[in-house]
């Protein structure tokens, strides 16, 4: 359901890098589609006006390859406001609310560094502006379960749930909204996603890449809180949840909020960390680190649907390829009539939900001619690009008619933080691994018997 459109958007830090790499790019496609046509109001400290705020979106929308000089790129420069100011004094919130006009229900974005958040929500009260708005909130939302809750008490002290939306920009991937396709709107998977037919879940987050120049950030952060409490656990909620229903959107968000809460929370012994060679000397990173860069983990969820089904993560830097998956695999053939058992050979499910849209289903036969030797093909159905929107053109795009499907909600974050608390800081021993490499070899111990870890095609 699209509620009120909004009447102004404020963005708090937009004149940082996730601003430049994301945001302008985003509205100029929100413009173009008709979707924003109200005040954009830029709120930052650096000593800028409205030129130089406006050169940098330029500048912005040149880097993603796109035309400020085009229809959309020119209305969307011209929506542009900037206040200049401290967000620590209530008067950059008097400045703010005169160049938004006399519009009631705004989105107020906030991307600023994490202790802001409070401090802006106090000053958009103060200035009589939370009323009737929204705010949109980058990750992280905390650093720990306490963190969490003290920040969404924060945020609640100003504004009621129902106007929070917590930016978890995996949740704008549309192939994410493709493996809830490939679930929902066929009646064949559904019956056999369970513990009476499935083996294990696995997800794999590969990214080729080290950390660059985002030293200082990820030293402070690591493996698991920067993609596993957040877009890798949204993702496993993603294949576990129950179906929603015809009550809408909220009946989802409630069962992807019960299957997570019904993850136990992980032990030590659950999980292996590892840190690529080299890691120590990226600039920002302490001499004696021992933040992880991959981490691999085996959940297990307490409900009749999943309880005793092995789920298997595992996320790093510098892996062989840049690619997410998800496996399911299910259980063999109860009477082996064509001798599939020794070979291994078995259904599987795959969704490929990074960089590409792609969903395989292996199945096995008969290998022509005489004997009963059995052979595994898989039948890819395999998504063009449909259109180019950007997760954050769709994140923000929702966000200003109203639309919460795409968000993070108060419960699931709490639970996936409850999740990964017991293992945060130096609970689980360090391995090294080679660059280019699929991580510490003790990750193979997670899994179960005789199994291995996809490997994701590159
Ligand atoms: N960068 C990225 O790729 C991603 C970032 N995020 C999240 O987005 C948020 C912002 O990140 P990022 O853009 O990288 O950060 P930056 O440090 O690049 O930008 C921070 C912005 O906040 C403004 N700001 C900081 N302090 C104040 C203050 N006291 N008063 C007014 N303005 C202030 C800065 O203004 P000024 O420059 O004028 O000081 C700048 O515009 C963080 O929560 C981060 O976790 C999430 C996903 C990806
Ligand atoms: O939030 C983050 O996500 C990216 C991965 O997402 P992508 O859309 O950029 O592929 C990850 O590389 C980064 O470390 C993390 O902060």
């Amino acid at each position: 359901m699209v509620s009120e459109r909004v009447d102004a958007l404020v963005v708090f830090g937009a004149t940082g890098d996730l601003a430049k790499l994301e945001t302008f790019p985003a509205l100029v496609g929100l413009v173009d589609r008709g979707v924003l046509d109200v005040p954009v109001v830029g709120v930052a400290k650096s000593g800028w006006d409205l030129d130089r705020f406006r050169g940098y979106a330029a500048a912005s929308l040149r880097d993603n390859g796109l035309d400020p000089d085009s229809g959309p790129g020119k209305r969307m420069l011209g929506l542009l406001r900037y206040v200049d100011g401290d967000l620590d004094d209530d008067a950059t919130y008097a400045a703010m609310a005169r160049e938004m006009g006399d519009g009631k229900r705004a989105l107020f974005y906030l991307e600023v560094p994490p202790f802001l958040f409070g401090r802006i929500a106090r000053g958009i009260s103060t200035a009589g502006r939370a009323e009737g708005a929204r705010v949109m909130v980058e990750k992280p939302f905390g650093h720990d379960l306490d963190s969490a809750r003290e920040l969404n008490d924060t945020i609640h002290r100003y504004f009621p749930e129902e106007s929070v939306y917590r930016v978890d920009h995996w949740l704008g991937l549309d192939p994410l909204e493709d493996v809830m396709a490939a679930r929902f709107a066929n009646s064949v998977f559904e019956p056999l996603l369970n513990r009476d037919h499935v083996a294990s879940v696995e997800i794999t987050m590969a990214e080729a890449f080290d950390v660059a120049h985002r030293g200082r950030f990820y030293d402070a952060t690591g493996a698991v809180r920067d993609v596993v409490q957040n877009h890798m656990l949204q993702v496993l909620a993603t294949v576990l949840a129950d179906p929603p229903d015809g009550s809408g959107i909220d009946s989802w968000l409630d069962a992807k909020a019960r299957v997570v809460a019904a993850i136990r929370p992980l032990a030590p012994e659950d999980v292996v960390r590892g840190q690529y060679e080299g890691y120590l000397d990226v600039d920002g990173v302490a001499p004696d680190s021992t933040t992880e860069s991959f981490v691999a983990m085996r959940l297990a969820v307490d409900s009749w649907r999943w309880a005793g089904v092995p789920l298997l993560i595992r996320a790093g830097k510098t892996m062989p390829v840049t690619a997410t998956e998800i496996t399911i695999r299910f259980t063999p053939v109860p009477v082996d009539v064509f001798g599939v058992g020794p070979s291994g050979i078995r259904n599987q499910l795959r969704f490929r939900i990074w960089p590409e849209t792609e969903l395989g289903l292996s199945l096995v036969g008969k290998l022509p001619g005489a004997g009963a030797r059995a052979e595994s093909q898989e039948m890819v159905f395999a998504q063009q690009a449909g259109s180019d929107m950007r997760p954050y053109d769709r994140l923000i795009g929702a966000a200003l008619d109203g639309r919460r499907g795409l968000f993070a909600r108060q419960d699931t974050v709490e639970a996936a933080w409850r999740v990964v608390d017991p293992i945060l800081g130096d609970a689980v021993p360090l391995h090294p691994y080679p660059r280019g490499s699929w991580g510490p070899e003790e990750a193979q111990r997670l899994l179960p018997e005789g199994a291995t870890w996809h490997a994701p095609a590159a």
